[in-house]
């Protein structure tokens, strides 16, 4: 419970990036918590600017490699239809008929209005087409005609000013300023374009094929992690540093999985390091921010390992499977929450162990989770109980003293041995080496590395992103392998890779900080009466819109929407508008109780399922999805959610079904690293989908949204 306290301490604190994190921050335990709290506004920017320049210092021997552009639909042979009939049809009009003004709101004003004689109308059209002394002089004395005559004028002057304003040379100025221009870096040209055995093993191989659709080829990321990451080993202790960075959606987690597990599986009989005695001496080590992305990150790894026999477990609530099955639909997945909640007694969950060794490969979960399964359970509870005596007194105002608590606390046997691992996985790096996180992840890579035998010390209240250092900090070398994946690099990340990892190759895609490819935007502007209604209204469009056109080839299937807002108290009065308007949706915030439950079920009906895996290479996808018999009720969404409300808790790494085709960002985006993500939920692995912005956005107050707009449009690919 008293995470879920902290967290909700956190929002309370937070500002701009800082609720993000806060809302994401949903392990059972925190590490420091009497550190003092890098808030303010001086701590903001550097976490929420994307960075310029992802090249590492000249001075060091780290490197960038960034994966060619990979060539449109529309530009290459194969190019469809309707873009040749747009192209042909282009030419034709270059060739015979002279250019065409384009259309603006002035070229025809007031059309359709019949104007009297010397009337308003004849005189605003008159002004848009003649200059203003090109204009008659006032030829009546009727004060009622001056009027309209300097009306005219006005008009006619605002007109001029604009279509100046249009004209003026721009200097070619990024809205966004501090965005990465993956342009200007270097790139390569020889990467495998083909999953192939080698180097992938047999085995992986064919859960690869399992998993992915027949055509489907490597990802630049992927791309890039075949060229790399598949090399031998060098010397015994020649540790590997990559950081993994590309847009959403793009197939990271395959990217890093396949490595990792090859790796694995190559050494599987090797002699291990002494192993702690511990119940479970995993290999390889990956870590998310939510509980949610572990348990989708486990099921994902243990697909690809059936055949290779390697063993996964998941450290949010082992044995659980956290894919949702096919069947299942989100009603179900409701009613069952209910039968839950009155069994459920305790709201952290345990991995069940028996103190017997257990075989485990690959342990994946949130860093606090897996500190407490290495440093045993209650490791920290002291602490947190001296942080929330020290919050009270700050409430009520009087001095706190630090004594010994009243209560004595217990340390539960710790189950996890660190010596054997080889491999650690920071997903989401740039949360994970955000100020909220970094202390937990750093904490437990000098754990592992301790246990490793090699010390490197921890701090625990480190800059990791010191503005100007005088002396610069030592760099670190972990002895592991360690694999940072991110779709966005705030400066602060950057500067951590600066300042502690100097020498690691990054490899990126070339749409790194780009929307993908597949993902269109539109904005709705709200009407000026209640915002609900204006959301219901566009949610009640797309189904329209579905019931038209079909969803995944089946007529009056309705897709379903993810909707993103910034207040926890948001999500839950829309989610109480939506139900009284016979719209059954799940709200999901970081306190819900559905969360505390071990399992991703409260997510079952939107997550990904394995046969809605679609080509990221551009093939028709709606030929490669399985579409699953459904039952009328489960197509109703009066009876089966079809719409799901949050925070940007779910924003991160969550790899959502294809039937999302819509996110609605109904708040203005705190920053564009927030939208990134919140956005890329959708037209993920090529798959067709749309981002709708609401704000307002025009007359006044529209200044907010007009900028959102400009950077939206400049994270376009
Ligand atoms: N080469 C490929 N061809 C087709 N589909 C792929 C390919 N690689 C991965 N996918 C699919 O793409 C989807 C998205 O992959 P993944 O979740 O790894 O993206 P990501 O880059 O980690 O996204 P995020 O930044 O949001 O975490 C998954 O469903 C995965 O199965």
């Amino acid at each position: 419970m008293a995470s879920f306290m902290s967290c909700s301490l956190r929002t309370s604190t937070s500002i701009t990036e800082r609720y993000l994190v806060a809302s994401i921050h949903t392990s059972s335990s925190r590490s420091s918590p009497s550190r003092p709290r890098k808030s303010g506004p001086s701590a903001a920017p550097s976490r929420t600017k994307l960075v310029k320049d992802l090249k590492p210092k000249p001075e060091s021997s780290g490197k960038l490699e960034v994966a060619p552009k990979p060539v449109r639909e529309d530009e290459g042979p194969s190019a469809n239809k309707k873009s040749r009939r747009r192209s042909r049809s282009s030419k034709s009009d270059e060739a015979d008929i002279p250019p065409r003004p384009a259309f603006t709101r002035d070229s025809i004003p007031h059309a359709g209005i019949a104007p009297a004689r010397e009337g308003l109308g004849r005189l605003l059209r008159k002004s848009s087409t003649e200059t203003l002394k090109d204009m008659p002089p006032i030829s009546t004395p009727s004060p009622a005609l001056n009027l309209k005559h300097w009306a005219a004028r006005a008009h006619a002057e605002r007109t001029q000013r604009r279509v100046a304003e249009r004209r003026r040379p721009r200097p070619a100025v990024n809205p966004l300023g501090d965005e990465f221009n993956a342009s200007k870096l270097e790139s390569t040209d020889q990467l495998p374009d083909r999953f192939t055995s080698p180097p992938l093993l047999e085995g992986l191989l064919t859960c690869l094929r399992e998993t992915l659709p027949p055509d489907a080829k490597p990802t630049p990321i992927q791309a890039l992690s075949l060229k790399h990451l598949f090399k031998p080993k060098v010397s015994d202790n020649a540790w590997r540093q990559y950081l993994l960075a590309s847009e959403t959606g793009s197939g990271k987690s395959m990217a890093y999985l396949l490595p990792v597990l090859q790796d694995l599986k190559n050494s599987d009989n090797d002699q291990r390091p002494p192993a702690q005695k511990r119940s479970m001496n995993p290999r390889a080590l990956i870590l998310a921010p939510t509980h949610e992305l572990s348990r989708q990150l486990a099921s994902f790894a243990k697909s690809l390992v059936h055949v290779s026999k390697l063993r996964v477990l998941c450290a949010s609530r082992a044995n659980l499977p956290s894919a949702p099955s096919k069947s299942t639909t989100a009603s179900k997945m409701v009613t069952a929450f209910n039968d839950m909640g009155e069994r459920e007694e305790s709201p952290e969950f345990r991995v069940r162990h028996s103190g017997r060794p257990r075989p485990v490969d690959l342990l994946v979960g949130t860093p606090n989770k897996v500190l407490e399964m290495t440093r045993g359970r209650g490791w920290n509870w002291e602490e947190r109980a001296k942080e929330k005596m020290e919050r009270e007194a700050q409430e009520q105002g009087r001095d706190f003293v630090d004594e010994k608590t009243k209560r004595s606390f217990w340390t539960a046997e710790p189950e996890v041995g660190l010596a054997g691992i080889e491999w650690v996985v920071v997903d989401e790096a740039d949360v994970l080496f955000d100020p909220d996180f970094q202390e937990s992840t750093r904490m437990l890579l000098s754990d592992i590395a301790l246990a490793r035998g090699h010390s490197i010390p921890f701090e625990p209240n480190t800059d990791l992103a010191p503005a100007n250092p005088e002396t610069p900090p030592t760099p670190v070398k972990y002895p592991f392998n360690l694999l940072l994946t991110t779709a966005t690099i705030p400066s602060s990340l950057a500067s951590y890779l600066d300042n502690y990892h100097p020498d690691l190759t990054r490899l990126a895609s070339p749409n790194l900080h780009h929307l993908p490819r597949s993902l269109k935007t539109e904005y709705v502007n709200w009407t000026g009466g209640n915002r609900n209604s204006d959301i219901e209204s566009r949610i009640r469009r797309v189904w329209a819109e579905d019931s038209l056109r079909g969803t995944d080839g089946q007529i009056g299937l309705l897709s379903k929407v993810l909707v993103f807002c910034n207040r926890r108290s948001k999500v839950e009065d829309l989610a109480a508008f939506l139900e009284e308007k016979n719209i059954k949706n799940v709200a999901l915030t970081g306190t819900a109780d559905s969360r505390k439950r071990g399992s991703n079920h409260h997510l079952d009906g939107f997550l990904r399922t394995k046969t809605k895996a679609l080509s990221v290479s551009g093939a028709d996808s709606s030929t490669l999805s399985v579409v699953p018999k459904l039952s009328a009720e489960s197509k109703d969404p009066k009876k089966t959610p079809h719409v799901m409300i949050t925070t940007s808790l779910l924003s991160r790494g969550l790899d959502f079904s294809p039937d999302i085709k819509h996110v609605f960002i109904v708040d203005e985006p705190r920053n564009m690293i927030d939208f990134l993500h919140r956005a890329g939920r959708s037209g993920r692995a090529g798959e067709k989908g749309k981002v709708v912005i609401f704000g307002k956005m025009s007359g006044r107050g529209s200044a907010l949204a007009k900028d959102v707009k400009t950077k939206v449009r400049a994270l376009r690919a």
